[in-house]
């Protein structure tokens, strides 16, 4: 409307009417009153939604994330890079850019139908003309800036994520490197992440200069065809004046609507990038029961090919058998044909040479790794903990750490204030500002303490079966046999790892992990624990020939499989 006043009020002028001239002003004046709030709430309106938009999107890839361990099995299989970065950034630019690029179609083809036919009838070849021309812009901007700037985007933000990564990462283990005095060499690896998304930036740089070349000789050309071509139809007095500008005017705006793609390309390239990203996310994380038969169902992610696969199920007692457990990489076979049951009260000590596959049988326990064969049983999570050597300390108050992983539990203080004793943290609340008060309990506890602030999570949930990984490594021979009797106690069936002698005692049975996949079973009384303090010859033992399940001596408590 507002084009069409304006070659109105030039023919006025031009034919020297006054009132002609102001009653298009006045009809100009009456579209901007309604013109200008509509605009302003429409960049209110879309946000809102991009922002309504972005919570749903967001918590159902929160909600698969977090789903069945998934970001355990994320990160440690790498087939998804930044996953945080695709979840907390990807998706934020994906729901505004959709509704921008949504709005700016609808407002194309609103334009398109608006100026038109005000073309058509002014000049059919305007219209075969523009046709042509946006036809061939569209084709060439796709065909020759297309892929190579979709693929620059996408590498750009996964860089973009590298680089804040590494930064994060220096953060996270501030003291470690301070200790090593590594800046150097964590600069140098910072730097080097750095440079890489630089340099990948300049070439998208340099992707964009051709498609701005293009672009803007596709623009300025624009402008003079429409003139070139009426030019003669004004000249002979066929048109008005005004009816050039009218047409000048319907033609860049039917060519800015059906140019959008071409306008609107880096912009695109870009948004594509980052529903790939999001794409790749979604379809790792599977939809979780319960989402609602809207979702789009995700296609389960190409996992790494498995052939086979420990089968784990829920039971009273632990039971593994005829349990082959490899690296997940399917590279290693740490244990053959492992067979036992542990009775409840049993006490099992896992021993071995580092990286003789130790922490990997707890994570096989546990249900994280389940690259090999055979079968384990083992007790419902909610009867379960696992304690490992660097307890995880969640940045929150006393109470949400000592009641960690459920923090929604109702505990009275006196218990929580009771286990912090037992663990010989008595003044632990008191110095730290109560029950409630909030610490970065990584960074102000030392490991010994963090190791007895874990076990006092186990006195308070009382689980029937306990993983402990060198969870008492940073204690004191005292300390960890209190805690140890403490949880013997309390009947729980214990599964350890330990490099002390000292534990021996309180376990009834060692298995010990001989490297090569093999392994030997003993009982604890006829067992010699070997950590360079201990004396005396080792006990005469029963190897178990890789893959038997009957090589196990079979003691009183502990139950051959
Ligand atoms: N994600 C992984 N992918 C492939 N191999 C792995 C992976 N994690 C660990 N390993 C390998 O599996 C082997 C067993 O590791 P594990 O952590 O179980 O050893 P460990 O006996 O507990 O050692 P330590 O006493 O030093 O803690 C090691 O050789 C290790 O390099």
């Amino acid at each position: 409307m507002l084009n069409e006043q304006a070659g109105e009020m030039t023919s006025a002028l031009a034919a020297r009417d006054g009132g002609r001239f102001w009653h298009a002003i006045v009809v100009c004046l009456i579209v901007v009153a309604v013109f200008v709030p509509t605009r302003s709430l429409y960049y209110f309106v879309r946000d809102t939604l991009g922002n309504h938009w972005r919570r749903w999107l967001s918590e159902r890839l929160l909600g698969r994330y977090f789903h069945n361990q998934r970001f355990y099995e994320l990160t440690s299989n790498d087939t998804v890079d930044n996953p945080d970065q695709r979840i907390a950034e990807d998706v934020n630019t994906f729901t505004q850019r959709s509704l921008y690029f949504l709005l700016i179609g609808l407002g194309s083809l609103m334009q398109l139908v608006a100026f038109s036919w005000v073309l058509w009838s002014i000049s059919h070849t305007l219209v075969y003309v523009l046709v042509a021309y946006t036809a061939l812009g569209t084709w060439l901007t796709v065909k020759v800036f297309g892929a190579p700037l979709m693929r620059l985007n996408f590498f750009q933000l996964k860089r973009e994520a590298d680089f804040r990564f590494s930064l994060v990462r220096v953060r996270e283990n501030a003291e470690s490197i301070a200790f090593y005095r590594g800046e150097q060499a964590e600069l140098k690896q910072v730097r080097g992440r750095f440079k890489g998304a630089l340099r990948n930036y300049q070439r998208l740089l340099r992707q964009q200069l051709n498609l701005n070349f293009f672009q803007q000789a596709y623009n300025q050309i624009a402008i003079i065809l429409p003139n070139v071509l009426i030019a003669n139809l004004v000249l002979s007095g066929e048109l008005e004046v005004g009816q050039a500008i009218k047409a000048a005017g319907a033609f860049l705006a039917v060519l800015g609507a059906v140019s959008i793609i071409i306008d609107n390309f880096e912009g695109l390239s870009r948004f594509t990038a980052g529903i790939e990203r999001i794409h790749g996310l979604m379809a790792a994380l599977p939809a979780q029961p319960g989402e609602s038969a809207d979702a789009p169902e995700a296609e389960p992610a190409p996992l790494p090919r498995r052939r086979r696969t420990i089968q784990t199920s829920e039971a009273p007692e632990l039971s593994l058998q005829g349990v082959t457990l490899n690296t997940p990489d399917g590279k290693r076979e740490l244990v053959r044909g492992l067979s036992f049951t542990l009775q409840r009260g049993d006490g099992l000590l896992i021993v071995g040479e580092s990286g003789s596959g130790k922490s990997s049988l707890l994570r096989a326990i546990a249900g994280l790794w389940r690259a090999g064969e055979g079968s384990i049983q083992r007790p419902p999570v909610a009867d379960s903990m696992f304690l490992p050597q660097r307890p995880y300390m969640q940045v929150g108050s006393l109470r949400s750490q000592l009641l960690y992983p459920q923090f929604d539990r109702d505990v009275d203080d006196a218990v929580l204030l009771g286990a912090l004793q037992e663990v010989n943290l008595p003044d632990l609340a008191e110095r730290s500002g109560g029950l409630d008060a909030e610490v970065d309990w990584a960074k102000t506890l030392s490991l010994g303490e963090q190791q007895r602030l874990a076990f006092a999570r186990v006195l308070i949930s009382a689980p029937r079966f306990v993983i402990l990984d060198e969870a008492t490594s940073a204690l004191d021979t005292a300390n960890e046999r209190r805690l140890y009797q403490r949880l013997l106690a309390e009947g729980a069936t214990l599964i350890s790892i330990a490099h002390r002698s000292a534990v021996l005692e309180h376990h009834t049975h060692v298995l010990e992990l001989t490297g090569g996949g093999r392994w030997k079973l003993h009982e604890a009384e006829a067992y010699a624990f070997d950590d360079g303090t201990a004396s005396g010859q080792r006990a005469p033992a029963k190897d178990a020939a890789p893959g038997q399940a009957d090589a196990w001596p079979g003691p009183a408590r502990m139950a051959s499989a």
